[in-house]
């Protein structure tokens, strides 16, 4: 029997002409941040995401993690329309978003506050668990200002993965690590992913994390924000820079990135849109 349409998986998320007009009150204006966006995202898929700054890409992430109202377009998880903030979803921020005021202990167990449904028989083993995977076993007592910046963001990985979630939204979360702590902690996160099997969505400016993390690219484009094009990462995991470095797909696809974010650049800074 061939293929059918019925034998195919749906996806996991679906993203359908969704478009987010943003109302300034300041000006009485408003701003189109996106417009017709459409993103099936399979169960278990890494998707990185690339595009110019302001593009909409962390618009578009609000609005599958439900803190954002799409103005027109629906987004499904799992075939329900996302009408706000779920246990299936969780989200990394780039600035980490920690309470100095808790213990690392205290902060990844947010995580599991934030869970109406907390059954309490676990949660100590869970947190204890998340911090543990995050490379984080011995810190559970100190506080957010003595860590650096990478044990910050590991604490944030620990705080949405303790939950549990399916999808991991990930917004930059290693744009404000240094440049070594960076490497480090994506290869931790490629480890942690596929050992998880969760869908994460992750937005990055580095073309080469990109490549690297992503199951498949997605680039947007500005003026309006919107998808411009999807690339499908036909490399072997685990994948390392420096092995990257000597492949001839991994360079074929930066130079082809480098050459499509730069045009987009150019023309983001020609463009701007209000109305
Ligand atoms: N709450 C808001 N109110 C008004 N305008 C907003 C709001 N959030 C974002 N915008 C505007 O919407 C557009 C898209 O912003 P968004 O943060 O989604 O882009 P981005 O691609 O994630 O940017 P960056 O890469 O710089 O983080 C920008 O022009 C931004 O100024």
């Amino acid at each position: 029997m061939p293929d059918s349409a019925e034998n195919v998986a749906a996806p996991l998320i679906e993203v359908r002409g969704v478009t987010v007009r943003y109302d300034i009150a300041r000006t009485g204006t408003s701003l189109m941040a996106v417009e017709g966006v459409n993103l099936d995202i399979a169960e278990g898929e890494f998707v990185t995401v690339l595009g110019p700054s302001g593009c909409g890409k962390t618009t578009v992430m609000n609005v599958i993690a439900g803190l954002v109202q799409p103005t027109e377009g629906t987004v499904t998880v799992d075939g329900r329309i996302v009408t706000g903030p779920g246990p299936d979803r969780a989200v990394v921020f780039q600035d980490y978003a920690l309470l100095p005021w808790r213990s690392v202990f205290d902060n990844v167990r947010f995580g599991l506050e934030m869970q109406s449904t907390l059954n309490s028989g676990d949660w100590r083993e869970r947190v204890q668990n998340a911090i543990e995977l995050v490379g984080l076993a011995g810190f559970e007592q100190s506080y957010p200002r003595e860590l650096s910046g990478g044990m910050q963001q590991r604490v944030g990985l620990a705080r949405a993965i303790v939950a549990e979630p399916r999808i991991l939204l990930m917004d930059e979360p290693l744009g404000a690590v240094d440049a070594l702590t960076r490497e480090v902690m994506r290869d931790e996160i490629e480890k942690l992913i596929t050992a998880t099997g969760k869908t994460v969505i992750f937005i990055t400016h580095s073309i080469e994390e990109a490549i690297l993390l992503g199951d498949r690219i997605v680039v947007f484009k500005s003026h309006p924000g919107a998808v411009l094009e999807e690339i499908t990462v036909d490399l072997p995991r685990p994948r390392s820079e420096r092995g990257a470095q000597s492949d001839p797909r991994y360079l074929e696809l930066r130079d082809h990135l480098w050459d499509v974010l730069q045009n987009e650049a150019t023309a983001a800074s020609r463009g701007g849109q209000g109305s």
